[in-house]
């Protein structure tokens, strides 16, 4: 069986838009953190909301040897789990209430074990102090590590999340990162990320895919990817790339080269 995610001749859009035309992408990895990149509005979440189902789309989507795009929404919705950019409003649960609704929408398991599992998540959060608040009681932040443990606690085979580091501070960024990477790996999921800090992406992305206008520029490794070539391509600025001095290499942005759009 074939095991990751397989995109062929896949289109997304809108009523009366179409933004991803004929995409096909070199097979998403299991087990790896796959970074989206690319500049405002070329369709990165259009994307991640159409592999999810939530988006008209047609074409080939092949998970781990299964075709996505024919099976049942629910059949769907237990494999892949699509993580927004910002929570839904207006939801009265407590933060362990609302993992512990994630938990069961996807397994049908609730009870002792099903708390335990979702108090430990919190904890590896950092969050399990906010576990009897209210959701519209916490910070954006706060919300945000809230839906990450709502999306990790469903055990997906395909993990999608749009922009989960916007409105983290430093610290949690890297653990955040550092979280859903040993996730993947261990659970074997495939993860797509979208971030726009490209340092983030160089550090923590194992493979990456550059969007511009809903077409795939470039695929692969973060190193071969994240190019100052590729980088005035899609996002016109001029760029160099440097170790520092553990070795670790950053990308500098020294000016631009075009202006935006
Ligand atoms: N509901 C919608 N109806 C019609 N067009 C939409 C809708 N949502 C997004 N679009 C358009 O689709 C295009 C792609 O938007 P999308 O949100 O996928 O971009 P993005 O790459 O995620 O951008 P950003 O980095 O700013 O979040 C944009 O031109 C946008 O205006």
């Amino acid at each position: 069986m074939m095991q990751g995610l397989r995109i062929c001749n896949f289109s997304a859009g809108y009523a009366k838009r179409q933004v991803i035309e004929n995409l096909t992408v070199p097979p998403l990895p299991r087990g790896k953190i796959t970074v989206l990149l690319g500049p405002n509005g070329c369709g990165k979440s259009t994307l991640l909301r159409a592999l999810a189902g939530l988006n008209q789309a047609k074409g080939e989507l092949w998970l781990n040897g299964e075709g996505l795009q024919t099976q049942p929404f629910a059949r769907r919705a237990e494999r892949v789990v699509y993580l927004p950019q910002s929570l839904p409003a207006g939801v009265h649960l407590h933060v362990l209430e609302s993992v512990l609704v994630a938990r069961q929408a996807s397994s049908g398991k609730s009870g002792a074990e099903a708390q335990a599992e979702a108090m430990a998540l919190l904890e590896q959060l950092g969050i399990a102090s906010l576990a009897l608040c209210y959701l519209d009681q916490l910070s954006g932040g706060q919300k945000q590590l809230v839906g990450l443990a709502q999306s990790l606690i469903r055990r997906p085979e395909l993990l999608l999340l749009d922009e989960p580091l916007s409105a983290l501070d430093l610290n949690y960024q890297f653990h955040v990162m550092d979280l859903i990477a040993r996730e993947t790996r261990q659970r074997h999921i495939i993860t797509v990320v979208v971030v726009h800090d490209i340092n983030i992406a160089l550090r923590h992305g194992e493979h990456v895919l550059l969007l511009l206008n809903g077409e795939l520029i470039d695929s692969g490794e973060p190193a071969q990817v994240i190019t100052p070539e590729n980088l005035a391509r899609t996002y016109g600025v001029q760029s160099r790339i440097e170790c520092c001095s553990r070795g670790i290499p950053q990308v500098f942005i020294d000016g631009l080269v075009a202006r935006p759009g």
